[in-house]
């Protein structure tokens, strides 16, 4: 076992200043008696809205924080207590927070970092050469880090968080404010690191095609407890009650006569986007329907995007999946 957390719950707690001489202590449970495992090799998402305790749980597991409650164990050791012998085998980039420094080349920090992990000098030369190939660092290597963009810079924190070989790496938001192209090569990267190296990915993130992209497994939070844990496959599964049926009509079509439980959702020229409803409809037999009536160019059902299904189990606060189970006992 890669990670095993026991009912871990994380307090902080604050003092506010009330009047002159009175203090009130507040306490704010941001995790709270949340438990999982995580294999090695595998890429989990956590996920979850503003507040749900996603970069608390990282720290918890990087050893930033200790818990306030239950245990973690991190590779078999405590990653509070054995942070330093930790800190050899798993590797974290804050998306944020930046450990390349600011005025320096980021070849510098490299070299630092090499120091710092007692990495050897021959070993480390060669490891500098496979992580500048592999994120095409070569033409800023040696600029101040304050003087390259928020892509390059993003790739030379990856690249520096993966001098000493981890065997997890923790990423918290890493593409945040990153173009498309610099967003989808970073996340290629890590994708290609996770599957052929075996790196174990934790990642946080808002965007949903970054987790999609890269993470087989899912952990949704809200207000600091697992509302969901689950294979992102199963997810789309079990939460998915729609439809989305695309059509191209050839030439004019007359208003369609669209049986309940489905709805027009986008129009434009020939093309109508149609949802349905799985539990009033079945999607094949809407679109035999439409083709036995219509004169239609081209035709396609697709699955609504995971995004409406992460706000759906958000809104929902579905406990522990409960509408995932039920929806399997219906189905099966
Ligand atoms: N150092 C701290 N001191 C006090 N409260 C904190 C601290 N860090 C986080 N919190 C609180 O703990 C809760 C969880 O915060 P956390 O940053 O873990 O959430 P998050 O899911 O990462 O949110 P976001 O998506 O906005 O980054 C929030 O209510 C936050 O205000």
């Amino acid at each position: 076992m890669c990670i095993d957390v026991n009912h871990v719950s994380k307090q902080y707690t604050l003092w506010k200043i009330k009047g002159w001489t009175r203090r009130e202590r507040q306490v704010i449970e941001a995790v709270k008696d949340v438990s999982f495992r995580v294999e090695p090799g595998r890429a989990l998402a956590l996920i979850g809205p503003n507040g749900a305790g996603k970069s608390t749980l990282i720290k918890l597991l990087c050893g930033i924080l200790s818990p306030t409650r239950g245990s973690i164990r991190v590779l078999g050791m405590d990653p509070f207590k054995d942070r330093s012998k930790l800190a050899y085998h798993i590797s974290s980039v804050f998306g944020q927070r930046s450990q390349l420094w600011y005025h320096l080349p980021p070849i510098d920090t490299f070299l630092l970092l090499g120091r710092i992990y007692d990495i050897d000098r021959v070993e480390l030369k060669k490891r500098m050469k496979e992580l500048v190939e592999l994120f095409d660092l070569s033409s800023f290597l040696y600029q101040p880090v304050r003087k390259l963009s928020l892509g390059q810079r993003m790739r030379c924190e990856i690249a520096a968080a993966l001098i000493h070989n981890p065997k997890i790496l923790f990423l918290d938001e890493p593409t945040i404010g990153l173009d498309v192209v610099a967003r989808s090569m970073v996340i290629d990267i890590l994708k290609d690191l996770n599957q052929r190296k075996n790196v174990t990915i934790i990642l946080t993130s808002h965007d949903t095609g970054d987790i999609e992209r890269l993470c087989e497994d899912v952990i949704v939070l809200n207000e600091g407890r697992i509302v969901l844990e689950s294979n992102i496959r199963e997810m789309r599964k079990n939460f998915f009650h729609t439809k989305i049926i695309e059509i191209e009509f050839a030439g004019q079509h007359a208003d369609l006569d669209l049986p309940p439980g489905v709805s027009v959702i986008e129009r434009s020229g020939p093309v109508v986007k149609l949802e349905v409803n799985l539990k009033v409809q079945d999607a094949n037999e809407v679109v035999s329907r439409i083709v036995a009536q219509n004169s239609v160019r081209d035709i396609t059902i697709q699955d609504p995007p995971l995004e409406s299904i992460i706000q759906h189990i958000y809104l929902s606060g579905d406990p522990a999946g409960r509408e995932a189970e039920q929806n399997a006992q219906i189905d099966g």
